[in-house]
């Protein structure tokens, strides 16, 4: 099969763990950044998060390289235009793609400077290319919560134009999604819709939380639902969509081994799942290869893909005009 050519739709995918290596060292010099190597190989060794990572905390350390050209409006408009354009060239359609506004900050840039940007790259990548976009702020749970109003505030202004739904990220503890009650429902009476990182490297309960208590209508991984009932019942019974990225699992150490993950038990038993990159960078991939090593190891069909595409279009916050121009390509190839 020619994975390359297939329709794609990217519903999960960092803005930051997917910049090109090459971007780093030409913004790091256009910006006076100090940054520890030159060389295009030694800098890609940098921001791929190895095989011997030990968890998720140690594969979130592989951001702060790319973070460190991102704290500037140019930088962040061209990296959000390249990987748009990474993305249109290997037959995504759609593409949803997150950062952390609060991590752009470091040279005083405004949320609305940040969000703005990051929006024109896209505007600019879907100009010239065969792909339709929108953006996810994430809220980094690590950080101070002092500015989280600020940033929902800033990105609001972009809703309809670019952005579409609020997020929380970063290293995951039992019972996070307790403190984070108000700013979701704040978000959601802005007009965002949510899908939040859960069950990744927690436990199955912060899906169920993720869901009942700040309204997810997806849920980032969410692999731990295995082994927890009442959350594996609610994900099925309110279709809450997993965005499921198999080889940051396996970095992540969510899961030991592909063959042991279980997005195919998942697909058999009505779970909605999508496949998605996670960190295009980071975890050193693309669409096309995690639609590969997910149909070659489960011995997905090609109608399995398009039933899997479908629910991704379905599940996507895209407008109903996109949608239906999504589902189109799912005719042509069907
Ligand atoms: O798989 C993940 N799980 C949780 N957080 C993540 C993952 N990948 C990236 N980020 C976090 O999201 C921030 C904004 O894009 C990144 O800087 C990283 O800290
Ligand atoms: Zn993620």
């Amino acid at each position: 099969m020619n994975y390359q050519a297939l329709p794609k739709i990217d519903l999960h995918c960092h803005l930051d763990g997917s910049v090109r290596p090459q971007t780093i060292i030409e913004l790091a010099n256009q910006q006076d950044v100090t940054i520890p190597s030159q060389d295009i190989n030694e800098i890609s060794e940098l921001m791929i998060a190895p095989e011997t990572c030990q968890n998720l905390e140690e594969y979130l350390m592989r951001f702060e390289l790319p973070l460190s050209v991102m704290q500037t409006e140019a930088g962040i408009e061209r990296i959000s235009f390249e990987l748009f354009e990474d993305a249109a060239k290997e037959n995504v359609k759609y593409f949803e793609v997150r950062f952390g506004p609060q991590l752009h900050q470091l040279q005083g840039l405004s949320f609305d400077q940040i969000i703005g940007s990051a929006v024109k790259g896209m505007k600019r990548a879907e100009a010239m290319y065969d792909i339709k976009g929108n953006y996810i702020l994430s809220i980094l749970r690590t950080m101070d919560k002092g500015n989280i109003n600020q940033v929902i505030d800033a990105g609001a202004a972009y809703l309809d134009h670019g952005v579409v739904a609020f997020d929380l990220a970063g290293a995951e503890l039992p019972g996070f999604c307790h403190e984070f009650i108000p700013y979701a429902k704040y978000a959601i009476e802005k007009g965002y819709r949510i899908t939040i990182h859960a069950g990744e490297q927690g436990v199955g309960q912060n899906v169920f939380d993720a869901v009942s208590l700040l309204g997810a209508e997806r849920v980032g991984h969410g692999i731990h639902i295995k082994g927890h009932q009442e959350a594996y019942d609610l994900v099925k019974e309110k279709s809450v969509a997993l965005e499921t990225c198999p080889s940051s699992n396996i970095q992540t150490k969510a899961v030991d081994a592909l063959s042991n993950h279980p997005i195919k038990d998942f697909y058999k038993n009505g779970v909605s799942i999508t496949i998605n990159t996670d960190n295009r960078t980071v975890s050193n991939t693309t669409m096309t290869d995690e639609v590969r090593k997910v149909m070659e190891e489960f011995n997905l069909t090609r109608e399995d893909y398009f039933a899997i595409y479908k629910v991704s279009v379905e599940q996507s916050f895209a407008s109903d005009a996109v949608k239906q121009a999504l589902l189109k390509f799912a005719d042509w190839y069907l």
